[in-house]
């Protein structure tokens, strides 16, 4: 099984405060990866190195090596624009665009790509239908993404995401802000879509994490106590602090 992503001794601080410790870990391709542990511990800190987003912000750095595809992205020469093409990111909230359910698949393909109006529309179809939601909107493409259903608009920011042709998907509890039925559509979604992309996951729903990841890292002040197959960190643990949260003793 390739590795597509390899955290090694990864150090992490919003200014003088340390918030990630030593923290390695291997990112399976083509698999989904749970990042789960309580409120706090660093999940979202972690995945924001994958794609350099928070070099945003002046006072945040981060230490050790990140590979991707073997290359180790947190040297000075990476070209960040093709990085976080490479590495697209989806959020706990929907976040259509105000404009038109087309135009926000659209958007980021005219901005990054030189292709024609037809090459544009091929995209949104091939992206809205990867996303399962082309028959539910193919009749309504010029109205506002912002009239959609919380559960679509979430797919619709999927489809956005991959119509540019990352390889990595990062997600950040992205069906916390949506219903349980909806959910288990964006999770069928995502076990379709792990044929195309490597997935990793911030979730704080265990049952989600069982579902459908293949893997599983468990994050606890900063740390990176417990990865490995989520079959075995869900039944059999080998920290007893991963133990104690995968069964609800503390979160
Ligand atoms: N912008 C920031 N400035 C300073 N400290 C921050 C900032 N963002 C997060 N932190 C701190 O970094 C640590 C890790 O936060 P992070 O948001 O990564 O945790 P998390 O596991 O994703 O939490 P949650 O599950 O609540 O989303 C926390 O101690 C948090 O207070």
């Amino acid at each position: 099984m390739g590795i597509k992503i390899s955290a090694q001794n990864i150090n992490f601080f919003y200014g003088p405060h340390q918030a990630l410790f030593d923290n390695s870990l291997d990112i399976e391709e083509n698999k989904i990866t749970a990042v789960i542990g309580p409120s706090g511990c660093g999940k979202s800190t972690h995945l924001r190195i994958y794609n350099r987003i928070y070099e945003l912000y002046h006072d945040q750095r981060a230490e050790g090596k990140l590979l991707i595809d073997g290359k180790n992205i947190l040297e000075k020469d990476v070209d960040l624009l093709k990085l976080r093409r490479k590495v697209g990111m989806i959020f706990q909230k929907p976040t259509p665009f105000p404009m038109s359910i087309f135009d926000n698949v659209a958007y980021p393909l005219k901005l990054h790509f030189n292709l024609s109006k037809k090459e544009i529309s091929e995209r949104v179809e091939e992206a809205l239908r990867g996303v399962s939601i082309w028959d539910e909107v193919k009749d309504k493409l010029k109205k506002s993404g912002l009239a959609l259903s919380g559960g679509q608009q979430q797919r619709l920011c999927i489809a956005r995401t991959i119509a540019a042709r990352p390889e990595i998907l990062l997600m950040d509890e992205p069906t916390s802000a949506i219903d349980p039925i909806a959910t288990l559509k964006i999770e069928d979604l995502l076990l379709k879509l792990k044929e195309r992309f490597t997935i990793v996951i911030v979730t704080h729903n265990m049952q989600q994490a069982a579902r459908i990841s293949d893997n599983t890292a468990f994050f606890y002040k900063g740390k990176i106590i417990e990865s490995g197959s989520t079959k075995k960190i869900f039944t059999n643990p080998e920290n007893k602090k991963t133990e104690e949260y995968i069964t609800g003793r503390f979160g």
